[in-house]
Order: C-alpha cells, then sequence, then structure tokens
C-alpha cells in the first residue's frame, strides 16, 4: 500500500497519528495540515526569561496503564526523559485534593481513616456506601448520565458532592448530562461485568489495549508516580513531535492551512485550503467533531448530523503568580460544586506538585483559576463579549475568598479557550456507533482520532493518534 496519507488538526492526536505514520514505509507521503501558526493544540505554556513556566491547558499527565505507558514510550522516543518532572504517590499534591463546599475547603477523604470516619462535606462514611454499593442492583439501562449512576449505586449525596466536582475538574462538565459509558467505562464496565464498582475495581473488569513499558514507564511504576510534567512545560511535547516530523523525509507539515472543504475524489479526497487545494487517498481527522461535520460534503449530512451532536465548552483559564507562600493548605488544588458555584469549576495550586515551574531561585505561589465549562453562558455570557478584566477579577475574588489570600497576583494570564473540551452526552457511545458505521458503510477512507470520540486525557488523544494510524498501516 504505497499512499498519501492527510492528518487534520496538528493538536496532540493530529501529531500522534502523524508520527506513527511516519514510521511507517507503507506511507508514501504523510501531510499534517494545521488551520493556526502553531502545532500545540490545548498544550501551551508559557515560558518566562526568569525561569517560571505557566500551563494554559493540561498540567499533568497519568502515567499508569497501557495509555500512560504509551505516552512515556513516545517521551522516551523523542529523548525528553531527562525532561520529566515526575509527583509520585506519597507526594502532598498526590495526597491532598481539596472541596471547597460551603463556604469552606475540605480535604476529600482518603486513606482508612477516611474511609471509616464521617468526613464533612459528607454526612456518613464512605465505607458505609461503599458498603451497600456491593448490594445494589445491576443497571439496566444502555447507558446513564454519571450523576444518576452513581446516585443509584453509592447515594445522591456523593454524586451531588464528588461526582459533580469531578466531572467538573476532567471534563468541564455537567454530571446531569455526561455519559457514564463514555466518560468513566471502567465503572460502566465494573457493574456490567462484576455487578459491582467495588468488586470491579478489585477483580478487574473490562479490556485493556496491550502496550509494551519502555524504560521510562518501567521506572514510573517502580517509582509509583502519580502524574508527570516536563520541565520546560508540556507544549515540549508538541514542540518535540513537531522536530521529528520535520526530520522525516515522507511528512509535510503545514501551519496556516485551515481546511475549508473536503471533496471526495475517486477513491480519495480532494482536500480545499484557504488558499488551494491538495490530494489524499486517505484522511485522519484530528479535529474536533463539530470542525469536520462543517467540512464534509454535502452527501455525507447524515455523517455531519451525528458528528455535530458532540457538543464542545469553553474554559477561561486564568495563571496567577504571588510572592511567596501564600497558600493555607497545600495539595493538588480544589475543585468546586456546582451547587456552590456554577461558574468557577476549580483552582490548581500548580506550585505545589511542580516547584521547578517557579521562577528561579524564587518563593513564588502560581496558582490557576479554571472557569465556565457547560455553564460558560449563564455564568459570563457569549465568550465573545467577556473581557479579560471581567475573568481576572472574577479569579481573583476567589483565590480571596476560597483560600483567604489577601495580597495582589504579581503576574497574571488570561486565556480564553474557546470550545476546548468535547462533552461525552448521554448516549454518546451509540453516536460514535453510528458514525463508524456510516463510514465503513459507505466505505468513507476517513479515520478518526482526537479528543472528540474515546477519551479526553493527553494520554487517551495519543492513543487516539497512533490507532488511527495503525488501523491503516499495521503495528510499526
Ligand atoms: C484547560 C484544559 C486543561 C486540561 N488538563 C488536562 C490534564 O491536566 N491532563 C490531561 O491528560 N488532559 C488535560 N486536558 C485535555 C487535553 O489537553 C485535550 O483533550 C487534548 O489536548 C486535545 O487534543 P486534540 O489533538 O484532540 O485536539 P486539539 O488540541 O483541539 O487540536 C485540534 C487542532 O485542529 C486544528 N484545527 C481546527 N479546525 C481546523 C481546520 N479546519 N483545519 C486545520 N486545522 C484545524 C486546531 O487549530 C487544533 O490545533 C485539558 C484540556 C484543557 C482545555
Ligand atoms: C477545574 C477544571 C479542570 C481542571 N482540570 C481539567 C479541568 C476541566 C481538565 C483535566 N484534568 C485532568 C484531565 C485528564 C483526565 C485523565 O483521565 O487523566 C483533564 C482533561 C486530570 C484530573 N484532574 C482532576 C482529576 C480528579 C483528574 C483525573 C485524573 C487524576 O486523578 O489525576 C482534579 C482537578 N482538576 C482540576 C482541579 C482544580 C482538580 C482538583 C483538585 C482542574
Amino acid at each position: 500500500m504505497q499512499k498519501t496519507v492527510a492528518v487534520l488538526g496538528g493538536g496532540i492526536g493530529g501529531l500522534s497519528a502523524c508520527y506513527h505514520l511516519s514510521k511507517s514505509p507503507q506511507v508514501s507521503k504523510v501531510l499534517l495540515l494545521e488551520g493556526s501558526g502553531r502545532f500545540w493544540g490545548w498544550l501551551r505554556s508559557t515560558r518566562r526569561q526568569d525561569g517560571a513556566v505557566f500551563e494554559h491547558g493540561p498540567r499533568g499527565v497519568r502515567p499508569a496503564g497501557p495509555v500512560g505507558w504509551n505516552t512515556l514510550n513516545m517521551v522516551s522516543e523523542l529523548g525528553l526523559s531527562s525532561e520529566v518532572l515526575p509527583v509520585p504517590y506519597d507526594h502532598v499534591a498526590s495526597k491532598n485534593r481539596f472541596l471547597y463546599v460551603k463556604g469552606r475547603l475540605h480535604r476529600m477523604p482518603s486513606g482508612l481513616g477516611g474511609v471509616v470516619r464521617t468526613v464533612p462535606p459528607f454526612s456518613r462514611p464512605l465505607l458505609q456506601s461503599v458498603l451497600k454499593e456491593l448490594w445494589v442492583a445491576r443497571g439496566k439501562e444502555e447507558d446513564e448520565t454519571v450523576h444518576a449512576f452513581v446516585a443509584r449505586r453509592l447515594g445522591s449525596e456523593l454524586a451531588d458532592i464528588a461526582i459533580d466536582s469531578l466531572c467538573r475538574g476532567v471534563f468541564a462538565g455537567d454530571c446531569r448530562a455526561l455519559s457514564v459509558r463514555s466518560c468513566f467505562p471502567p465503572l460502566f464496565h465494573a457493574e456490567r461485568s462484576r455487578g459491582s464498582i467495588i468488586l470491579g475495581m478489585m477483580l478487574g473488569a473490562g479490556s485493556r489495549p496491550a502496550v509494551t513499558p519502555s524504560d521510562l514507564a518501567r521506572r514510573s511504576r517502580k517509582e509509583s508516580w502519580a502524574q508527570w510534567s516536563l520541565r520546560e512545560g508540556m507544549q515540549t511535547l508538541p514542540d518535540a513531535l513537531e522536530d521529528a516530523l520535520r526530520h522525516s523525509e515522507r511528512t509535510q507539515i503545514h501551519k496556516h492551512s485551515c481546511v475549508t472543504q473536503l471533496r471526495s475524489e475517486g477513491s480519495g479526497w480532494e482536500i480545499k485550503l484557504e488558499d488551494g487545494a491538495m490530494k489524499a487517498d486517505h484522511i485522519i481527522s484530528a479535529l474536533p467533531a463539530p470542525a469536520l461535520a462543517s467540512l464534509l460534503p454535502p452527501a455525507a449530512q447524515p455523517l455531519s448530523l451525528q458528528l455535530r451532536g458532540i457538543s464542545m465548552v469553553t474554559v477561561a483559564v486564568v495563571n496567577l503568580e504571588y510572592e511567596g507562600s501564600v497558600l493555607p493548605v497545600t495539595g493538588f488544588g480544589h475543585l468546586v460544586p456546582s451547587s456552590e458555584d456554577k461558574g468557577l469549576l476549580g483552582v490548581v495550586y500548580d506550585s505545589v506538585p511542580f516547584p521547578q515551574h517557579n521562577r528561579t531561585g524564587a518563593a513564588t505561589t502560581r496558582l490557576t483559576v479554571m472557569m465556565g465549562g457547560a455553564w460558560f453562558q449563564e455564568a459570563f455570557g457569549r465568550p465573545e463579549d467577556v473581557t479579560e478584566q471581567c475573568l481576572l477579577d472574577r479569579a481573583t475574588q476567589a483565590v480571596t475568598s476560597h483560600l483567604r489570600v489577601t495580597a495582589q497576583p504579581v503576574w497574571s494570564c488570561v486565556s480564553l479557550l474557546k470550545d476546548c473540551i468535547p462533552q461525552y452526552h448521554l448516549g454518546h457511545w451509540k453516536w460514535l456507533e453510528n458514525i463508524r458505521l456510516y463510514i465503513s458503510h459507505h466505505s468513507l477512507p476517513l479515520t478518526l482520532a482526537g479528543a472528540s470520540y474515546d477519551g479526553v486525557s493527553v494520554n487517551d488523544v495519543i492513543f487516539s493518534g497512533r490507532q488511527a494510524a495503525e488501523s491503516l498501516v499495521g503495528q510499526a
């Protein structure tokens, strides 16, 4: 098979697909088409001259499991092993996470003590809910909202506070609309196969892809890493991938190449750009699903409709830097349930897990306030109309009231990440099934990758790029 494959979208998903394609002799040409002027997608880091690093998108990656190893394998192949900043499980940032409920910070229960005792804001010991869960009958639905699933199995208090916050801290989404089957597949499959989340967690449920761990991945297991970042920030990863692709003879990478339309041509595609056109035998789309929907030809309207059903939310990210140590608690950060404040999702205490990203030689506190998500419009109005000052004020007010920090930040940066996290709403699995059936029934030379489908984490997205490439060329 000698063919030209075009990868649309130069975020981490598209870069990963290209990286794996570029290793295969079966593809004669790989084209990477990115609309903007850079190949980072949401992996964006500000590196200040004084050594400080601030993340505007992801800030920590989990090393565990096959998809975690897969990312570390790539990090190692790219020569970045010595750049990794690991955070072990026994680090305070791994042990302490907080919830801001009824105007107070509460450490999330952990360890045996946290499970057997009543720990506020909860009104009874976690153990009680866990023991009851073993006897709850299996659900009969093909899918359920995350909230309904957890309320049914573990009680409404855990669903209203803990799960509501968790969904905000991963999907910036509403657990009353998100699908348990697609957002938390291990929980869904645990109930399906073992009749209980707890038994499923203990005995294992569902299949896992086979990935051979590199030395770096093995090190992460030996040293019990809970998460990791990179010395110069997460953007180092797409930067290194771009560099590797520039050195690949069969790969052409194009920035400022916004795809405006896709047309079927023979057994392949004509790809219209703002200023020209290209041809490819096959397309891997690593675009957000609604963006791909708007490019497809009118004949593929049923597919466009399904893709458009996968909606995206906007998040405002405010990075703040304070002189000295200003936090009253130490840990990863805190989440805010929607019942407390819809628009304020949570605050990450970045200088706790990654003090290496502080200004050189200075004891500073770096925080990131995340706002909006599924509640953006309700809390702030249209993203186009919100001013940076309004977002900055809202973020600093939250830091003052949640963390009693009275000092003013010495540096700040406001980023509005428009349509940055896809929402896997109830029935997402069925949409995916229909989308994939349509593509195969119509023999469309199209493969999907990226955050819109099978997981939003950096690991999931990188793995989706690899799977898309391997579905075309087999394993390298
Ligand atoms: C605030 C935030 C915090 C996060 N935190 C974490 C975390 O801590 N840990 C973690 O694991 N994950 C985290 N994530 C999730 C993770 O970063 C994303 O899911 C992932 O980066 C998405 O990658 P992607 O390649 O699928 O999409 P994107 O990064 O959106 O890439 C898509 C690319 O397509 C391009 N494009 C769009 N339209 C066109 C077009 N017509 N033509 C050409 N190009 C086009 C875009 O410019 C973009 O570069 C976070 C995400 C956000 C937003
Ligand atoms: C407050 C908003 C957000 C915070 N992080 C994100 C949002 C929307 C985005 C995000 N965070 C994580 C992931 C990857 C998920 C994965 O499967 O690896 C994404 C897309 C990691 C994460 N962050 C928190 C949890 C519980 C997780 C899951 C993995 C893990 O347990 O480490 C909690 C959390 N996120 C934020 C805060 C303030 C916070 C808790 C204190 C910010």
